[in-house]
């Protein structure tokens, strides 16, 4: 079992820049989160001190029971995976095999083992084909799976996806579906900071909205893309079926398309 816990948790920058103020955050095993607000309002420094590449200016953040002040980043980031939002910040083996098989293999696993989580995490993503390609002439939207089997090949607990829809077409956000629901049932925890709201829609329950460095909302759709004062505060903009249900009129709590055609269907049947 690994809990995340931010307590309290302020951070500045070196130059003094002011990027989260007491944020307190809890995250069970096996829990499925979303991050969302505006550009620069926090979230990449969260998730970063999350996975212990930056450490608390004032307050603890705790990984299970290690306090990430008391271990070093490679360690945490054993715990705590981390896709970054550019894969290009993230590849550096010339074929994609090598690439995947470089976390399992630092770790210290058995070579069967390396090769299970390798094969795993290849097939997961969708990428076995492209194996002994070089990531570099592959498409972004590839590059990006490429990333993300890196990091789950290190079988970490908790796994944090920076945009992981930007540049993904319909298969590719099949894939991705289908990777939330395999590491559910894995119990692994999954954070992931998004600016699309269909995403968060179609697959997270709870939603951590921040704004200017703070946490604003931490709840379920339904509260958080109805409640006006949140989406003032935060700028956040519905997915696009409750903005259309709100225009027709429709009580709140709409978010699916399946919800907005039996709406639909209801309405005109009376
Ligand atoms: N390395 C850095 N040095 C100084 N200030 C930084 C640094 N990185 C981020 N900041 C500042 O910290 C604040 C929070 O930035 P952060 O990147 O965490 O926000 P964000 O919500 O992830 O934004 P985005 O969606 O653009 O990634 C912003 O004011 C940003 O300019």
């Amino acid at each position: 079992m690994t809990e995340l816990h931010l307590n309290n948790v302020s951070f500045s920058y070196p130059d003094g820049t002011k990027a989260l103020e007491n944020l307190t955050l809890s995250i069970s095993t096996g829990e499925r989160v979303a991050i969302v607000g505006q550009n620069g309002a926090g979230k990449t420094t969260a998730v970063k001190l999350m996975n212990g590449l930056l450490k608390p200016t004032t307050g603890t953040v705790s990984v299970g029971d290690w306090d990430t002040k008391d271990h070093t980043t490679a360690q945490v980031s054993r715990k705590v995976g981390y896709v970054f939002q550019n894969p290009d910040d993230q590849i550096f083996h010339n074929d994609v095999e090598s690439e995947v098989r470089f976390g399992p293999k630092n770790m210290g696993f058995d070579p069967d083992r390396v090769d299970e989580l390798t094969n795993w995490a290849m097939q997961l993503c969708g990428i076995s084909e492209f194996a002994e390609e070089n990531p570099y002439n592959l498409p972004y939207s590839v590059r990006k799976f490429v990333t993300i089997a890196s990091v789950l090949a290190m079988d970490s607990a908790i796994i944090i996806l920076d945009e992981p829809t930007a540049g993904q077409d319909k298969i590719g956000l099949q894939v991705l579906g289908n990777l939330l629901q395999v590491l559910e049932e894995k119990q692994k925890s999954v954070i992931t900071i998004t600016h699309d709201m269909e995403f968060v829609t179609d697959y997270f329950t709870r939603i951590v909205v921040m704004a200017n460095r703070q946490l604003v909302a931490d709840d379920n759709a339904q509260h958080i893309f109805y409640n006006t004062e949140v989406l003032e505060k935060s700028m956040l903009k519905p997915p696009a079926v409750a903005q259309m249900a709100k225009l027709l009129g429709f009580p709140p709590g709409i978010l699916l398309k399946s919800q907005l055609i039996q709406a639909i269907k209801t309405n005109s049947v009376k």
